[in-house]
């Protein structure tokens, strides 16, 4: 049943993608991006859109979205999110596949997601899709803290009672994610305290695979 559920909806993930003569069967890559709260995913995301192509889905800014929609989810999120809690699956879920299904690209960075076992069982039963890898920022909570009362961006959960509450459950229900990608070889750890050039430095021998892509896609255009 998970699997015909998963094979209808990957379908319809590709379906986008028909060019209308035959289907194209596109392969999607999916790279999940992990780390505490303020450990650097956003920053280092939006500098891997510009040098390798790929669409940043960060599931935290959809469902900040979702809240200014005036959604009928939109007051149940907030309270998560100022709460430092996991939002059901189901709606994070249904966001990042319509963003996928939305998207012209069949490249994707899912940047705060999965954040726990509900998370991960539930886009892989609903998509199909299985990661490439995980790209994984490791920092000590002290340089996160710091970061996350300096950022300044007006986030409601930017605040020291929060931020202590979405520590732990980044250690209890995120950490447990990562190790169980861990044991199938998938994690690829970051040391996230460097500058953030540097961390960018370690960062592009991971996405090395993707260059030539990106080429292509530069030359093509130009054509
Ligand atoms: N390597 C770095 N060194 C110093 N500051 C950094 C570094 N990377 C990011 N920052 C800063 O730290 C803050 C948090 O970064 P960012 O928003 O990218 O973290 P995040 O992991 O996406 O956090 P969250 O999980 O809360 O969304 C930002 O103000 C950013 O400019
Ligand atoms: N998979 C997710 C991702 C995020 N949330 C909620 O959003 C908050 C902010 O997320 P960031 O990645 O932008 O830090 C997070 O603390 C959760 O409340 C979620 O529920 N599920
Ligand atoms: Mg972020």
């Amino acid at each position: 049943m998970a699997t015909d559920m998963a094979e209808a909806t990957t379908a319809a993930v590709l379906e986008k993608k028909d060019n209308g003569v035959m289907p194209e069967e596109k392969k999607l890559h999916v790279i999940f991006v992990l780390g505490g709260p303020g450990s650097g995913k956003g920053t280092q995301c939006e500098k891997i859109v510009e040098n390798f192509g790929f669409t940043h889905l960060s599931a935290g800014d959809l469902l900040r979205a979702e809240i200014k929609s005036g959604s009928e989810n939109g007051t149940m999120i907030e309270n998560m999110i100022k709460e430092g809690k996991i939002v059901p699956s189901e709606v994070t879920v249904k966001l990042l596949q319509k963003a996928m299904q939305e998207s012209e690209n069949d490249k994707f960075l899912i940047d705060g997601f999965p954040r726990n076992e509900e998370n991960r069982a539930a886009f892989e039963n609903v998509t199909g899709i299985q990661p490439e890898f995980i790209l994984f920022f490791n920092c000590p909570e002290e340089e996160m803290l710091k970061r996350l009362l300096n950022r300044n961006q007006g986030r409601v959960d930017d605040n020291v009672e929060t931020i202590t509450k979405r520590f732990r459950v980044f250690s209890e229900s995120s950490l447990p994610v990562v190790n169980y990608y861990d044991s199938k070889g998938k994690v690829r750890k970051i040391d996230a305290v460097k500058s953030k050039e540097d961390v960018f430095e370690n960062i592009k021998l991971l996405f090395a695979p993707f260059i030539q892509e990106k080429e292509e896609v530069e030359v093509g255009s130009l054509n």
